[in-house]
């Protein structure tokens, strides 16, 4: 018997059986043995990506960008700002602007910033990014590192 959350379907290709899981989409050629999961609402780890413009009061005022930042706070939400209609409008991805302008080192991956769980990332950062739904984007979010624009990617 097949557990829940799976269905059995017949490869047209190969004539052969296969499992679908109903809830990842994910199939498999051997019977399921466990019941598959609806995604949980709380998940211990998540990945997003991010934007930091950062100012003169940030903890570490220098970044690949610059080697010493002196724009005020008021400044780079305004740059930050700036970004986030750009955007939301759909003009840009978050992702081609932390390339280019993001003052953290995962500009070089897009923002990317891999799976954390809790007690990785300044407070402020983590409750912003395990609020948002995966694909959501983020107000503009504030830790001692600068402002930030979050998607969270998964
Ligand atoms: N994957 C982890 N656990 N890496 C350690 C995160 C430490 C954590 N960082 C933050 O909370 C903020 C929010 C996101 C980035 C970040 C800050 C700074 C930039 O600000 P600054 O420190 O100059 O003030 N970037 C970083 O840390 C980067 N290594 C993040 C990263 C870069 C490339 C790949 C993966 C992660 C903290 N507890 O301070």
């Amino acid at each position: 018997v097949i557990p829940p959350g799976w269905e059995k379907r017949l490869s047209r290709s190969t004539g052969i059986h296969y499992y679908l899981n109903l809830h990842t989409k994910e199939s498999q050629w051997d019977c399921p043995t466990e019941r598959a999961e609806p995604p949980s609402s709380h998940p211990d780890k998540v990945q997003a990506s991010h934007l930091l413009v950062k100012h003169n009061k940030s903890r570490r005022p220098s970044s690949w960008r610059e080697e010493n930042i002196t724009r005020t706070k008021e400044e780079a939400r305004k740059i930050l700002q700036g970004y986030h209609e750009r955007i939301l409008s759909g003009e840009v991805t978050l992702a081609q602007l932390a390339q280019k302008y993001s003052d953290c080192s995962s500009a070089k991956r897009g923002g990317d910033l891999g799976p954390f769980g809790r007690g990785a990332m300044q407070k402020p950062f983590e409750d912003a990014t395990f609020a948002l739904n995966v694909g959501e984007l983020s107000n503009i979010v504030e830790t001692d590192s600068g402002l930030h624009l979050i998607e969270r990617t998964q």
